[in-house]
């Protein structure tokens, strides 16, 4: 059974007393309330070790919104493997498009990143997806298969299937236009097709692929109700409760 998440990609919002606080009604809210799925954030790095604080129980998954291709060293700015480790961190986002866009990440950087966190025993959140322009020029299925080879078609198949897979297109991020659940559930198919081509049916079967760009609480249910979705990575409605939980609900 490959696992469902919801998974919220807090990005660089929140001030260190308002994270605290969405932190600690999200605790009351997962103690209260039964989830059909786990629950995740990325909030930004300076409050992670808070976040494993609060979720002391690791009631709702920790994760860096970025980490290091290097081990260590003199890289200013950057966060490791081992650091997120040593805090008992769940994972991280490995090569989310906004990485990408203004921080020049390849997949090439993507699969040193994916490789580091499963050797250090973190969850890497891989995101992939193809901009407007790759969409309207119907490239989007060759990009997102180059992307998914790139990255993790090195690991074994016992490491691909502790990878999970965002597809976040990017014209749909922060940008109110989704993916109708058809486009969406369609390029999943496509990218357990991949991974069922080189590891087999029954890996790519184990493997977790989520979809991001703005899901709201009005459009999640029929996101998730696609057989190939198994659940959301959040930007913007990650950022309040009432919207969060309402996301996590639609797995009810
Ligand atoms: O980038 C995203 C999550 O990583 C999606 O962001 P939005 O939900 O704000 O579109």
């Amino acid at each position: 059974m490959r696992r469902k998440i919801v998974a919220g990609n807090w990005k660089m919002n929140k001030n260190v007393i308002d994270a605290q606080q969405l932190m600690v009604q999200l605790l009351s809210y997962k103690n209260n309330n039964a989830a059909n799925c786990e629950v995740w954030i990325a909030p930004p790095a300076l409050y992670l070790m808070m976040a494993k604080d609060i979720f002391e129980k690791d009631e709702i998954g920790v994760f860096a919104q970025d980490m290091s291709e290097h081990e260590s060293g003199a890289y200013t700015g950057e966060i490791s493997a081992d650091m997120l480790e040593s805090i008992d961190a769940t994972g991280s986002l490995i090569g989310h498009s906004e990485r990408r866009q203004y921080h020049g990440e390849t997949d090439s950087h993507c699969n040193k990143k994916v490789k580091l966190a499963l050797d250090k025993g973190l969850i890497p959140v891989y995101c992939n997806g193809e901009t407007l322009e790759q969409r309207k020029a119907g490239q989007h299925f060759e990009v997102v298969k180059n992307q998914t080879e790139v990255a993790l078609f090195t690991l074994s198949a016992e490491e691909i299937k502790k990878v999970v897979i965002a597809y976040e297109p990017v014209w749909a991020i922060g940008t109110g236009e989704t993916a109708t659940p058809e486009q969406a559930q369609e390029i999943h198919a496509h990218i357990r097709s991949i991974i069922a081509a080189k590891y087999g049916q029954e890996v790519a079967d184990e493997v977790s692929i989520l979809y991001g760009g703005s899901v709201k609480p009005d459009n999640a249910k029929e996101i998730f109700s696609q057989p190939d979705i198994d659940g959301g990575l959040i930007g913007g409605a990650a950022l309040k409760l009432e919207d969060f939980s309402k996301i996590i609900e639609a797995f009810n």
